[in-house]
């Protein structure tokens, strides 16, 4: 049996390129299980419900947490995203590895209650390359994005909580390091 951890948690800055790298890992490897997170953010264009999250309002949101059915959930720019803990759950006890893109207050709670599991933390090349990324991918307006940079100060300075930091300069390296990381290679 491998001795790997089993749950991978991928955090970091907005616009670091969590996404970006995800996506390029599973073009290469599909087999890698990524959790589909709920929020009550708005979808942006092209996003469809079910596949990048599920989106919900506010009253399914709270219903999520009564019922007990998040892992971890946490507010982000003025929102609230969170893990289904079921399809996590089932994966775990089918011994598959699965994978979270969250952010740090989730990260923390996974932390505490899941002590076995992987953190990764995705920092950018450099702060101005974070905000040229978070600005040029054009998906929020300016005070969201004032937004999503003042939590970010935060999550940098969180880097040491984590059990390994990847350097988000090359999309192909980062992905490749990842999945050596979730032990597909
Ligand atoms: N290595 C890279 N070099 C240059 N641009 C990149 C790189 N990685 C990602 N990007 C770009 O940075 C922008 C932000 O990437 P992405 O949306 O994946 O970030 P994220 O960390 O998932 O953000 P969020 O946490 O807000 O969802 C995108 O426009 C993406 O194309
Ligand atoms: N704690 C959680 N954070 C999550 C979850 N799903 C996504 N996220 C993080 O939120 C921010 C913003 O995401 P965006 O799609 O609006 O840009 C980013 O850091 C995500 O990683 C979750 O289930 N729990």
């Amino acid at each position: 049996m491998s001795e790997r951890p089993r749950l991978t948690v991928l955090s970091g800055p907005s616009g670091v390129g969590k996404s970006t790298v995800v996506a390029h890992m599973r073009k290469m490897h599909p087999e890698v299980w990524l959790s589909v997170s709920a929020t009550t953010r708005h979808p942006r264009p092209g996003e469809k419900d079910g596949v990048q999250y599920h989106f919900v309002d506010n009253d399914q949101f709270d219903k999520l947490i009564a019922n007990g059915e998040l892992l971890e959930w946490a507010v982000f720019a003025g929102n609230r995203y969170g893990t289904p803990r079921q399809a996590v759950q089932d994966r775990l006890d089918r011994g598959e590895p699965v994978l979270l893109e969250i952010d740090l207050q989730g990260a923390r709670q996974v932390r505490e209650s899941m002590p076995e599991a992987q953190l990764v933390f995705l920092a950018p090349p450099s702060w101005d390359e974070l905000v040229r990324r978070l600005t040029g991918r054009g998906t929020e307006p300016q005070h969201v994005i004032d937004q999503r940079l003042d939590a970010a100060k935060v999550e940098l300075a969180a880097e040491t909580e984590f059990d390994t930091t990847l350097v988000n300069t090359s999309v192909e390296q980062v992905a490749a390091e990842l999945l050596a990381l979730l032990g597909v290679v």
